[in-house]
């Protein structure tokens, strides 16, 4: 399987990017998985709607500029659908049965995802109605994959 993740911006922190680094690690033994960061768009605090849409709308080109054809697109949303992690393990499963091998998981950058990636997605999953920082979110996505493959391999793993 070939697994993308798509983020917006460049990790900076130090304690993020261990942790990330050691999930890539883990998961090589399960996938060929590729990190993607595209270029963030400045967003000062004040702008307007229009202005946010527009941040939105270029972060979302860049995202979908990296996204094949044939990829089927999970986009975490936090209005998305949740999931238990046996429940995405059991996607990512079915995923593969199925055969599609190329999956993008796309998390957006500070204001969201832009309609057309929200579109462009087969799924919307959602981590739970909290908002967490979008870099947080790449590890604790990382994590979850890591232990649906663990999961689907009936290998133990921490409940
Ligand atoms: C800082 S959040 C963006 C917050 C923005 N106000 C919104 O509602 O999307 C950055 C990204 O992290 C991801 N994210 C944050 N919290 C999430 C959650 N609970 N479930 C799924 N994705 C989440 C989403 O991809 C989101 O676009």
């Amino acid at each position: 399987m070939n697994i993308s993740i798509i983020t917006v911006g460049k990790l900076k922190e130090k304690y993020l990017k261990m942790g990330i680094d050691e999930y890539l690690k883990r998961l090589s033994a399960y996938a060929k998985v590729d990190v993607i960061e595209v270029p963030d768009e400045k967003a000062p605090e004040q702008l307007s709607d229009s202005e946010m849409e527009q941040v939105k709308n270029k972060e979302g080109e860049r995202i979908l500029a990296k996204v094949g054809v044939d990829t089927y697109v999970v986009a975490l949303a936090i209005e998305g659908k949740q999931k238990s992690s046996e429940e995405l393990a059991d996607s990512l499963d079915k995923l593969a049965t199925y055969g599609k091998s190329k999956i993008a998981f796309i998390i957006g950058g500070s204001l969201g995802l832009s309609d057309e990636v929200l579109k462009r997605a087969d799924e919307k999953l959602s981590f739970s109605k909290m908002t967490f920082p979008h870099q947080l979110m790449k590890l604790v996505l990382l994590e979850q994959v890591y232990r649906a493959f663990r999961i689907n391999r009936g290998e133990p793993y921490h409940k």
